[in-house]
């Protein structure tokens, strides 16, 4: 039996199967005629369930640091938040319903609204408070909650999804896959999974129900192939590829303290993507070069107000110590779009990639959230080497207008006798087709350029990045991107400046030969993907790729630069 489903964490799994179901936790209305009893015996569930999560917790400290810990921390904060506990314990009151119902109905209604956003990261809190909430349901209904950290012999978990608290408990020693019938790239389980090294399938649809435990199954993290009861050649061929992985995953190691260098000489900058401070940890652990991008919306994201001046001081110095004086391009709040601020109440708008969003609110009607956050980057600046960036400059008078708005950021700073860096770059997204024709122009007034790929592609397409329909036109290798990539690469080198890119082109193994070819100066990835790149670089003659790139240019068709890339590789 077959499954494709999503690659979310690489590695090869091969065992039996362990079928992790979650007990049926289906509250019925009950009358109540003592309130406090009923009332006392939520709050005992609570406690239970504040004593799992601190061990949960603990365990996830130990075995994946603070960052995945900080979830567990965020759960125990969702069980003492009065918004939400309160409003269980006043429906129990006022109703005069069981605890068990109202936790039910309470928990239902945050969580259609967070899955109701139209924002990925929100959407995802939802299911933390599935999680937390099916913890204290268990404890009220009597039911367990099944303890993975018993397991001991070698397993794929397969299961509907897996809570973040499930994943904190798997011991790597005898897990060694898991696959699930829902969940995406960056669904938190797929994210952990990736930090303990866990290969893991997503999307499968509907394993859980077709499989029974105990059976055989091999799956492969990187294609989100699974087979269940495989034959004996494809175990074979499984075994290839688990001792094929672990070899590239040793040979990948010894890049990590070396310089990014091409096979003819040339120095490459192999930096990452991160939305927060925690992600340091995994930039270091990969040999990371510097911060390419810091989203710094997942801070304004992650709150219920603006985060103040000071807080983003901290996560800034943070940042910026973490990297050791090593560059950190930071980029002002990119929001809009698919990224919406829950107190930062917008009109709807028809096209909101066409809309108002990023840089065109933070120099219109959000002056006092844009200032704040550049006096906070430049109060950071001293405490390593930052680089500033501007999201979806469009035309010349918008760059501009963010810059002398910096300025003056900068000289009330210093009228306070508050020291500001002397040396920070400022630079700007290549993300909109005009800015991209006219870079010749902005390179006269940017420090550097970034490419963000992800939304340079959608709109040069016109292609929603999101839009499974016309996810065909979505086309990084079209020979259309390609040039409008080398324009801008280009116009930075004759005024003597930069470019890096930042979209997830820069980390696509088909995409670096041509990047390398086009004379792209810094890529900026996700963490994971700095050693595979950093290895193929080794490989790659910049001399050979640029005549690559030279007939990339003239095809017409992405297949057909695929192809070349390809040929060129082998
Ligand atoms: C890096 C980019 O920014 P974001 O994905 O945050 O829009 C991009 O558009 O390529
Ligand atoms: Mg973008």
């Amino acid at each position: 039996m077959k499954f494709n489903g999503i690659g979310a964490s690489n590695g090869i799994a091969i065992a039996h199967i362990y079928k992790l179901e979650h007990p049926v936790l289906a509250p019925v209305k009950k009358d109540i005629t003592d309130v406090d009893a009923e009332i006392a015996r939520f709050d005992s569930a609570i406690d239970k369930s504040q004593g799992e999560l601190e061990r949960i917790r603990d365990n996830a400290m130990a075995k994946m640091g603070k960052e995945k810990a900080d979830v567990f921390n965020a759960h125990l904060l969702m069980l003492a938040d009065p918004e939400f506990m309160d409003a269980v314990r006043a429906k129990v009151r006022n109703e005069k319903v069981n605890s068990d119902f109202a936790l039910k109905e309470v928990a239902t209604m945050f969580i259609t609204m967070f899955e109701g956003m139209d924002n990925e990261y929100m959407r995802e809190r939802a299911a933390d408070i599935k999680d937390v909430s099916s913890r204290v349901l268990a404890h009220l209904l009597g039911k367990t909650i099944p303890d993975l950290t018993l397991i001991d012999q070698e397993v794929v978990i397969v299961a509907d999804d897996l809570t973040p608290s499930d994943t904190a408990q798997l011991n790597k020693k005898f897990v060694k896959g898991f696959a699930t019938n829902i969940g995406g790239r960056t669904s938190h389980s797929a994210i952990m999974a990736r930090s303990l090294e866990i290969p893991a399938t997503v999307g499968l649809k509907n394993i859980l129900e077709s499989v029974e435990a105990g059976q055989v199954v091999v799956m492969n993290g990187e294609t989100g192939e699974v087979i269940v009861e495989p034959s004996d050649d494809e175990v074979k061929e499984y075994q290839k590829a688990a001792i094929a992985f672990n070899e590239l995953k040793a040979m990948l190691a010894k890049f990590k303290d070396q310089p990014t260098v091409t096979a003819d000489g040339h120095h490459l900058e192999l930096v990452a993507n991160i939305g927060t401070p925690n992600d340091i940890e995994g930039i270091i652990n990969n040999g990371g070069e510097g911060v390419g991008l810091y989203r710094t919306e997942f801070l304004y994201m992650d709150a219920s107000v603006a985060p103040s001046e000071e807080e983003q001081y901290q996560a800034y110095k943070a940042v910026l110590e973490g990297m050791a004086g090593k560059p950190v391009v930071v980029r002002t709040l990119d929001i809009g779009g698919d990224k919406k601020l829950p107190y930062l109440p917008l009109p709807h708008e028809e096209n909101p990639f066409l809309g108002y969003r990023a840089l065109r609110m933070c120099i219109g009607d959000f002056k006092d959230i844009f200032n704040t956050q550049l006096r906070a980057l430049l109060r950071a600046s001293v405490h390593g080497n930052l680089k500033i960036m501007f999201p979806m400059v469009t035309i010349l008078p918008e760059f501009r207008a963010a810059k002398e708005m910096l300025l003056e950021q900068k000289a009330a700073l210093l009228a306070e006798g508050i020291a500001v860096s002397e040396d920070i770059e400022v630079g700007m997204m290549m993300e909109v087709p005009a800015s991209a024709i006219l870079a010749d122009q902005f390179a006269k007034e940017a420090d550097f350029f970034s490419i963000g790929t992800n939304d340079l592609i959608g709109y040069t397409m016109a292609a929603d990045r999101m839009n499974q329909k016309v996810s065909y036109l979505y086309q990084p290798y079209n020979p259309s991107i390609l040039r409008v990539v080398k324009g801008i690469i280009d116009a930075s080198h004759a005024e003597g400046k930069w470019t890096g890119m930042c979209g997830e082109m820069a980390g696509d193994l088909t995409a670096i030969p041509l990047l390398v070819g086009l004379g792209l100066d810094e890529f900026s990835m996700s963490a994971s993907s700095i050693l595979p790149a950093r290895e193929l670089m080794s490989r790659l003659s910049k001399a050979e790729m640029e005549k690559v790139a030279e007939q990339a240019l003239q095809m017409g068709t992405a297949e057909e630069v695929v192809e070349l890339v390809n040929n060129a590789l082998k």
